[in-house]
């Protein structure tokens, strides 16, 4: 039998033909008839551990019934990390089966052992998705391909130009004093919202606000530009920006499924290339900003009188990217910066809402480090420990990404006993693994101090190395990890200090939805009750 290199082999391996899944008949009878594409209502998640691999044990059901939002994309959504298959359902077949896909089928993951054997097969160019709607629409305006869209030898030069000033802790950190800067207008506008409530301190849709701050906090580190998210009434074109956002995703499931001859009479195609072409826009007048702003001070004080301090200002100036490169990759930076922190954040507030005795714990270890009326500043952060399992426990029940790929192209693969051919597309199950409970016991409760490094007497259990991979692996993990973390820890630990979070009463439970992430099924209102110092 030949194995991977193409040598003789005395095991048999199977064929990805003899892997399992469902067929393209159900798959399709999941995604329209069962209504997964766009009319879900009811979803029961099944998790089944007890695989034809032998991989685990025991069959789970975690029940996540609800009514859903109708203009929810629900678990299957087309984004910038490739399909989301109807995980649930599929997990039936084991940690380890096949989806239809055109002429190739799927290869979905769903164990923490299965992504650490394919992660650690990538190559230097590892590929996610070949982004082909994203492509056509940057071909069509002639636009350069951006970070997500570009790959092999020109996405590694593009990161390597992009990962200095984001990717490491020390430069990240640089940027503390615009977050704390945004951060201390967040404050302002949640005490606003909190005095227009009935009751003086309620906040009816956290994650609504906390998608401006974060929208205008990662404009101001990427362009050192405030765009007045959270000013009580925002502006004109930044409010076109959030609508056109919406737009371009909602589009994309339609316009990756429906054949190329319908573009002309149906709307999706247009409405898909109108939010992408708004988003371009906002993003193209920042960079031209930008441009002129350094060129008027190489004029004025020539190349050593440039004050160099946002992440854009110092790329352009240090020549690592042209400005063209610039508006092919930044408007998807921006992309990736909002979602993601805000709705990790709603999840943390959320959970220590309805964790009292944990939010306690915090609100101690906080002030005991930056008392009531100080700033936190970056070295603070290493003394608050809590603060970083809050936000891991958090990542851990919602993977922002619940569903990532690879794309294994330089050669087959070979995993548990089967060979899969070059180019299959592996899809990697982050929801369904980070809540498996052989690695994480009570997988659906949110316990922070799993996180905390045990006393060495302790017989601590270790957890495996990719239990929980929030923010992916390897060279083309998240850019924006190091930014993210410490956006997210510097506004939480402010928000503990300064304010006792106690979920609005009629709340009842609250489920997640996938759409480009994992959203909450409702708005999320809390209370902020303000702590007397
Ligand atoms: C809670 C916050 C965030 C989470 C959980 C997250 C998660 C992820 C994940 C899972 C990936 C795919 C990694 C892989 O394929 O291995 C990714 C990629 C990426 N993220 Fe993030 N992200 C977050 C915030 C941000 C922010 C604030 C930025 C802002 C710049 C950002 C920029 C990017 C970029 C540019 C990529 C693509 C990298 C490439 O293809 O080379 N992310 N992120």
């Amino acid at each position: 039998m030949r194995g991977p290199g193409g040598g003789q082999d005395s095991r048999r391996l199977r064929s990805v033909e003899e892997l399992r899944g469902p067929g393209p008949l159900r798959f399709l009878f999941q995604l329209f008839v069962r209504g997964y594409v766009l009319r879900l209502h009811e979803l029961q998640v099944t998790r089944q551990r007890h695989s034809h691999l032998g991989l685990g044990t025991g069959i789970e059901k975690l029940d996540m019934g609800e009514k859903w939002n109708k203009n929810v994309i629900p678990l299957f959504q087309v984004s910038h990390f490739g399909y989301y298959p109807q995980v649930q359902n599929k997990v039936k077949y084991g940690p380890m089966w096949t989806t239809p896909f055109g002429s190739q089928a799927h290869v979905n993951l769903a164990s923490a052992s299965l992504l650490e054997q394919v992660m650690r097969q990538e190559g230097k160019y590892p590929i996610r998705d070949h982004m082909e709607q994203w492509k056509e629409h940057r071909d069509y305006k002639g636009f350069s391909y951006g970070i997500f869209v570009t790959q092999g030898q020109q996405w590694y030069h593009l990161r390597q130009a992009l990962n200095k000033r984001l990717l490491k802790p020390a430069e990240a950190a640089l940027y503390t004093d615009a977050f704390n800067e945004v951060i201390d207008d967040f404050v302002t506008r949640l005490d606003q919202v909190r005095a227009e409530s009935a009751s003086g301190d309620q906040v009816p849709d956290i994650a609504h606000l906390l998608y401006n701050f974060a929208l205008e906090a990662i404009c101001y580190i990427l362009f050192e530009k405030r765009i007045g998210c959270l000013e009580p009434s925002i502006p004109e074109d930044t409010a076109t920006f959030i609508r056109s956002v919406g737009l371009m995703f909602q589009n994309s499931l339609y316009v990756t499924f429906l054949p190329k001859w319908t573009r002309p009479l149906l709307p999706f195609w247009n409405q898909y290339l109108n939010g992408w072409d708004n988003i371009f826009s906002f993003g193209k007048k920042l960079i031209d900003q930008k441009v002129k702003e350094v060129e008027t001070q190489l004029q004025a004080a020539g190349p050593e009188g440039v004050q160099v301090s946002g992440y854009l200002h110092f790329l352009l100036t240090n020549e690592l990217l042209s400005p063209e490169e610039a508006i092919g990759t930044f408007p998807e930076l921006l992309l990736a910066g909002v979602d993601t922190t805000s709705n990790t954040l709603t999840w943390a507030l959320y959970h220590l809402s309805k964790n009292p005795e944990i939010q306690e714990a915090l609100y101690k270890e906080v002030v005991g480090v930056v008392p009531y009326g100080t700033v936190p500043k970056h070295k603070d952060l290493a003394l608050i420990p809590l603060l970083k399992a809050v936000i891991k426990e958090t990542l851990r029940l919602y993977p922002v990404v619940p569903t990532n790929a690879r794309i294994i192209m330089e050669k087959e693969t070979e995993l548990e006993g089967f060979l899969f051919p070059k180019n299959t597309q592996f899809v990697l199950c982050h929801y369904v693994v980070s809540r498996d409970p052989s690695v994480f016991p009570e997988p659906d409760s949110f316990q922070p101090h799993r996180w905390l490094r045990k006393k060495e007497t302790e017989n601590s259990r270790i957890q495996h190395p990719f239990g929980s991979v929030p923010f992916g692996y390897g060279v083309r993990s998240c850019l924006g990890r190091r930014i993210a973390e410490l956006e997210m820890q510097l506004l939480l630990s402010r928000l503990i200090q300064q304010y006792e979070v106690v979920l609005a009463p009629e709340m009842g439970e609250v489920k997640s939805v996938a759409r480009v992430v994992l959203v909450p099924s409702k708005k999320v209102s809390l209370h902020f009750l303000k702590r007397q110092c």
